[in-house]
């Protein structure tokens, strides 16, 4: 595996890259979510490149920013074992040379749900996938259903700005225990691992009054009491959208509806989602 961390070389080796190359952005600290998408990737592509960069721009908090757990030669490991092609790792500087200012913005998915707990974070993930398919040309990108609404804003902005990337999503990969993997995980105490696990028994009630037909309050009712069963989960927030846009499903009672909860164990923000289908009338 070729690892560039400048841009120049990483497009030379792009160049002479024939077939169907697919790109897998990351923010590193690799779990198997991760890899799944480089399988499917290395399943469906000639090449294989991933990338690995902590986004300055999408962390509002700058301790969480500090905290993002980072281990890049576990990482590297991983990925050549995974038969990546190449690695892009820029630095900061690589990424946002001083005077850059032109940002990406996808308006009405973004200031919603997670972009309203964290201003500004749908910005600098459109602004770098975007700079990431620019530089790497992929035909196809591989993100996580668990990050459901940051797919839906790269989705929109792929098609917008005519990239011509495909933008494929895979489905959750869970812990035996039903808690989504996620490089944050690390960061939970023992003893707020087991109370996270709320967050998909909630999901399951959820998906469950959905699918029996149930009016948006009650699948939002569903959820929230489950969560309320469980001390440790801070500031939970529930959101029960239309799956394909987002939007209120207000007038809409037959459309896939994705479940998006959010809660704080201790000083970790834990996300997690479903989509379900109610019954047709
Ligand atoms: N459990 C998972 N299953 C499938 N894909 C995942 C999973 N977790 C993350 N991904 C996907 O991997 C890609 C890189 O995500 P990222 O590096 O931020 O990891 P993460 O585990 O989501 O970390 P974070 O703690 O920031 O949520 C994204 O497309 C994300 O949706
Ligand atoms: C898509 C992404 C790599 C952009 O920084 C990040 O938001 C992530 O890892 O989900
Ligand atoms: N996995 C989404 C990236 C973030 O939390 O910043």
């Amino acid at each position: 595996m070729d690892v560039f961390k400048d841009i120049a070389a990483l497009r030379a080796a792009r160049a002479d890259m024939r077939g169907r190359v697919g790109l897998v952005p990351t923010m590193g600290y690799l779990h198997d979510g991760h890899m799944a998408l480089v399988a499917a990737a290395r399943a469906h592509c000639d090449h294989v490149l991933a990338s690995i960069f902590v986004n300055p721009r999408q962390f509002g908090e700058a301790a969480d920013l500090a905290a993002y757990p980072r281990d890049v030669e576990r990482d590297m490991a991983l990925l050549q074992d995974a038969g990546v092609d190449a690695l892009f790792l820029p630095g900061v500087e690589a990424m946002y040379p001083a005077g850059a200012e032109t940002v990406v913005t996808v308006p009405s998915l973004s200031d919603r749900l997670m972009g309203a707990l964290r201003p500004g974070h749908f910005e600098g993930v459109a602004t770098v996938v975007c700079k990431l398919f620019n530089i790497t040309r992929p035909d196809v990108a591989y993100f996580g259903e668990k990050d459901y609404q940051q797919l839906l804003v790269i989705r929109r902005m792929a098609a917008d700005l005519d990239t011509g990337v495909e933008v494929v999503g895979l489905p959750t990969v869970r812990d035996a225990d039903g808690l989504a993997l996620s490089s944050r995980n690390v960061r939970l105490s023992p003893s707020q691992r087991q109370p996270a696990l709320v967050l998909n028994r909630a999901l399951d009630a959820a998906a469950e009054a959905t699918e029996r037909g149930a009016p948006v309050d009650d699948i939002r009712e569903a959820a929230a009491q489950l969560l309320a069963t469980e001390p440790q989960a801070d500031a939970p927030g529930i959101d029960v959208q239309d799956a394909a846009t987002l939007s209120d499903l207000k007038g809409r009672p037959n459309a896939p509806v994705v479940i998006l909860l959010t809660a704080r164990f201790g000083d970790v923000l834990l996300i997690d989602q479903r989509v379900a289908t109610p019954p047709t009338a």
